[in-house]
């Protein structure tokens, strides 16, 4: 683990020192928008429009940021038109690699060795953390983002007029409940588990792990009356609150319970929740987005501050494949 510091790659773990032991995610730098006819987007620069082919995604399999932009390339039948490159689960002292011994699929745009390649390929002298997902501009050879919350809402509706697709997960007359949602969520759950898991105080990890079950248990009554988080009129509708949850609750129960101490309940423990992940799971196109292999490999092989022997859990067993009750509620 590690970030370029003017171009230059250094190993280094996070710095929780400067924040008390609690741990601060850093905001991506990248923030240009892909619209459907290059126009700029709300941040950013223009001249990035729509096009079959043009673009590229870097990702990795285990993480949850990256993960959301899979599936929306799933969900909105991008597969065929915006290419991906998957990196090793094994994130070191090179940050993330293009190993292919090690799972990844290779960097097909480059064959570049490391992530850091393609940061330093976008502005030689870049500083700052190497994350995925990158979005890449092939025809311009730059990062268009590496916002994943950004880079669905380009995924949601930038092409539409390419693939004739107009499912959309982000309508404008529920953009306040979604984002009312996605805030709490976010902060307690999709970076509360980093939070606890990344502090070095007790009593951050305490702060930490508190919020979440409070999350948890807020989601349990909720989906216990709805089948997906938001609603329209009498019935809920699946938006992007309910895929960006998603990606931390099938993580949850093979990592963020044991390796990030997340232990006072599994998802499996939430009848609702539990049932709601299966629901979405078995959405068409999503199991294939799931690597629960990766997922673990990453987390208890590269957190060697967490797990210093990287030795990978056998369990536990998981069964997203299952039957569930989530359609007969509104
Ligand atoms: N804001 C980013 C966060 C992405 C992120 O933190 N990705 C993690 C993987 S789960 C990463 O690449 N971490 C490497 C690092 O922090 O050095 C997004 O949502 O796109």
């Amino acid at each position: 683990m590690g970030l370029l510091v003017k171009g230059e790659w250094k190993d280094k773990w996070y710095d929780t020192d400067k924040s008390d032991g609690a741990f601060e995610r850093e905001d991506a730098q990248l923030r240009n928008w892909i619209t459907e006819d290059g126009q700029p987007g709300p941040s950013g620069k223009g001249g990035f429009a729509a096009e079959s082919g043009r673009y590229h995604l870097y990702v990795s399999l285990a993480c949850p940021w990256a993960h959301r932009t899979l599936i929306f390339r799933e969900l909105k039948g991008l597969t065929e038109h915006i290419s991906v490159s998957v990196v090793s689960p094994d994130m070191l002292d090179c940050g993330w690699t293009f190993n292919v011994d090690e799972g990844s699929s290779g960097d097909s745009l480059y064959q570049s060795r490391f992530l850091h390649e393609i940061y330093t390929r976008n502005k030689s002298d870049y500083s700052g953390r190497v994350t995925v997902p990158v979005l890449w501009d092939k025809q311009q050879a730059c990062i268009v983002s590496n916002e994943s919350a950004e880079i669905i809402r380009m995924l949601n509706t930038a092409f539409n007029g390419i693939i004739g697709d107009e499912q959309d997960f982000y309508p404008e007359h529920l953009h306040s409940q979604i984002d009312e949602i996605n805030e709490r969520v976010y902060h307690t759950i999709n970076n509360g588990v980093y939070k606890a898991g990344f502090a070095t105080k007790a009593e951050k990890y305490e702060a930490a792990f508190s919020e979440l079950f409070d999350s948890l248990d807020w989601l349990e009554s909720r989906l216990t009356q709805q089948r997906y988080l938001v609603k329209d009129g009498h019935k809920s509708v699946l938006t992007e609150a309910d895929w960006r949850l998603f990606t931390t609750l099938i993580r949850f129960d093979a990592v963020y319970f044991g390796h990030f101490k997340c232990n006072l309940k599994r998802i499996s423990d939430y009848p609702a929740i539990q049932n709601y992940v299966c629901d979405l799971y078995q959405h068409p196109g999503v199991a294939e987005t799931v690597s629960i292999e990766h997922i673990k490999r990453h987390y208890y092989y590269s957190h060697d501050m967490i797990n210093p022997m990287r030795i990978v859990p056998v369990g536990p067993e998981l069964n997203f494949s299952a039957e569930h009750n989530r359609a007969e509620l509104d």
